[in-house]
């Protein structure tokens, strides 16, 4: 049997009053790499914010990483991150600290104690994404290709079940576009599952993986065409 990290049934996707998506069923299980595409406006930053719990589900059904979307109170969003590591177009590092101290920073908020561990962790982390070397320096003071790969350095310290991606390449050239996907396939050959919006047909064609796409308030699977 089957035992998706997320499924969602008949789900309805909302911002405020607004319908985005409705009729939403995908399941993704573990070890999938899939895509989110769609035009702008589409909805998919709606879709992946109702996943991890920046935007209510109300209609539906829908579970994630042990989580019932339907039932979701606010105290209980900080154990679903936990679970999710979440990847964002502009990397969201905080500046006014060192590539050490932002993830410092985040294991700290999420309950860990032990320095040595922590130090071990983020070493083990940095080394996924070829940044050890560079962990003393701050965010400005990296290319945007190496500060998203700290923000998926970030995503892995906590072992997530599932990682969110929303438009991770949006902001890099393609060359930089390229290398950061490189990490993120070598993350899932690792066995981490990920879903991955974008707009980057280029990358959907140079590693082709399931395909879901928000088109016309429907979410939908694609089957890619090789060209
Ligand atoms: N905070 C908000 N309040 C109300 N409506 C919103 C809000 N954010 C987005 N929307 C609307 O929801 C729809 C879907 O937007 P969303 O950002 O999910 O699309 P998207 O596919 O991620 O687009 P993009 O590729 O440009 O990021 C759009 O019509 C947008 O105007």
């Amino acid at each position: 049997m089957s035992n998706p990290i997320l499924e969602l049934k008949n789900a309805a996707v909302y911002q405020r009053e607004n319908l985005i998506l409705s009729d939403v069923n995908v399941e993704i299980n573990k070890g999938d790499f899939v895509y989110l595409i769609g035009k702008t406006g589409t909805g998919k930053s709606s879709f992946m914010k109702t996943l991890y719990g920046d935007i209510p589900l109300k209609e539906g059904e829908g579970s994630i990483v042990g989580h019932d979307l339907r039932q979701l109170k606010e105290k209980n969003i900080p154990f679903l991150r936990r679970k999710l590591g979440v990847v964002f177009q502009d990397f969201k590092l905080l500046n006014d600290r060192t590539i050490k101290d932002n993830l410092m920073f985040v294991l700290k908020a999420t309950g860990w104690k032990e320095t040595k561990a922590m130090e071990n962790k983020i070493d083990q982390v940095l080394d996924k994404v070829d940044m050890k070397t560079k962990n003393f320096k701050y965010p400005y003071q990296l290319s945007g290709g190496e500060q998203q790969r700290i923000a998926i350095a970030r995503a892995l310290l906590n072992d997530p079940e599932l990682i969110l991606a929303d438009e991770p390449t949006g902001n890099l050239d393609p060359q930089t576009s390229v290398e950061v996907m490189e990490v993120l396939q070598e993350i899932n050959r690792n066995g981490n599952t990920i879903l991955m919006a974008t707009h980057d047909y280029a990358l959907l064609l140079k590693y082709p993986s399931k395909t879901l796409k928000c088109d016309g308030q429907k979410v939908f699977e694609v089957v890619q065409k090789t060209a």
